[in-house]
């Protein structure tokens, strides 16, 4: 696959991570969508700071882009407190954790990224930090060795990941907060657009908006990165304005279609209808026969396929859906030899 192409997979340069930085939003205010979820963390904060305790520990999960990091940040800034950032494959040794751990001041946010990829051993260990805020650390090493016990200063897990599935039930169930964050709609990302345009000094018309929002896979992330390509768009081939027309243009040389599927996406759909007679296959063959990894496929693009009912993940493997035969002009054998 064209990784340039693809926003999740963007490389980003550091002008393009500046710019992530500075599009992301601060406060509870700036964040659009996600209510409830907005709506819930609100008490839980205004409550945690009318008693003088840390909050309680955040889970946050679902697909790349929707605003786990962002959120994280959030919270941290509407307590107020300092926000240390690591991530599961970072901390090898409950050694890395403890050292993590015995510098937070009360009410620090520790935010683990990808907490699906603790090892067991450091997940083990965070255990009675998190419940009792007390970690054992070894003394010594050899025949001296020997393990004290110290009091941590009380603090907030906030993880985040895409893969929920993939957590130990003893870490999911040391989380008083568990969100899940939704995909957003074309409206809700409307507005993200506008919010980032006007950040980024650039003229867009609503209808301009709108057009890239409703073809970014319900994904700020996204959004801001066409918001970004199509902004090119309009300085190189245009007066400078995003309007529908430049949009388009933009959305259709980034090989993004007209239902805001990409190339992937597309591919994936086509595979399984032309090799594997529209499914069900199992999630490792499809991967294979597209060159994408498989994890990748189940985090990234199968829960937007399957929400926009392109795909169905049934017990036999992944199935294309009718509207995914007539998305690709093509024809369902099983459902007689008419497009419509
Ligand atoms: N609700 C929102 N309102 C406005 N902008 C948002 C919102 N959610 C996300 N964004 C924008 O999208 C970008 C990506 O969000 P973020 O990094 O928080 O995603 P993530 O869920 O942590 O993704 P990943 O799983 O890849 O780490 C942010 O830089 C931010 O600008
Ligand atoms: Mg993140």
């Amino acid at each position: 696959m064209n990784e340039n192409l693809d926003p999740n997979a963007e490389r980003l340069s550091n002008t393009e991570r500046e710019l992530e930085k500075v599009l992301r939003p601060q406060a509870f205010e700036d964040f659009t969508g996600q209510q409830k979820i907005l709506a819930n963390l609100k008490v839980f904060v205004q409550a945690a700071k009318l008693r003088g305790e840390a909050l309680d520990h955040v889970l946050l999960h679902g697909p790349p882009g929707l605003g786990k990091t962002t959120l994280s940040h959030i919270i941290a800034n509407e307590m107020g407190s300092g926000i240390k950032i690591t991530s599961g494959p970072v901390l090898d040794k409950p050694g890395d954790l403890a050292g993590l751990l015995t510098n937070l001041e009360e009410g620090d946010i520790l935010f683990i990224d990808e907490i699906h990829r603790l090892s067991p051993l450091v997940e083990e260990y965070l255990y009675s930090a998190m419940e009792d805020f007390r970690i054992d650390i070894m003394l010594e090493t050899g025949p001296n060795a020997r393990s004290v016990q110290i009091t941590l200063n009380p603090f907030t897990l906030v993880g985040a990941t895409t893969r929920s599935g993939l957590l130990t039930a003893p870490l999911r169930a040391r989380f008083g907060i568990n969100a899940r964050l939704e995909y957003y709609d074309a409206k809700l990302l409307t507005t993200i657009v506008l919010r980032s345009a006007s950040i980024l000094r650039t003229p867009i018309t609503e209808e301009g908006a709108y057009e890239i929002a409703r073809r970014s896979r319900g994904t700020p992330r996204i959004a801001n990165a066409l918001l970004r390509r199509t902004r090119d768009f309009a300085q190189i081939k245009g007066d400078g304005k995003i309007d529908v027309p430049i949009a388009q243009y933009a959305l259709n040389a980034l090989n993004v279609d007209e239902h805001g599927l990409d190339e992937m996406d597309n591919r994936i759909l086509l595979t399984i209808i032309e090799k594997f007679k529209g499914g069900p296959v199992g999630i490792k063959t499809v991967a294979t026969a597209v060159g994408e990894d498989e994890g990748t496929i189940e985090e990234v693009y199968e829960p937007f396929l399957i929400q926009e009912g392109y795909l169905m993940r049934t017990s036999r493997g992944r199935e294309c859906t009718e509207l995914a035969y007539r998305h690709l002009g093509k024809i369902n054998p099983a459902k007689g030899n008419t497009l419509f």
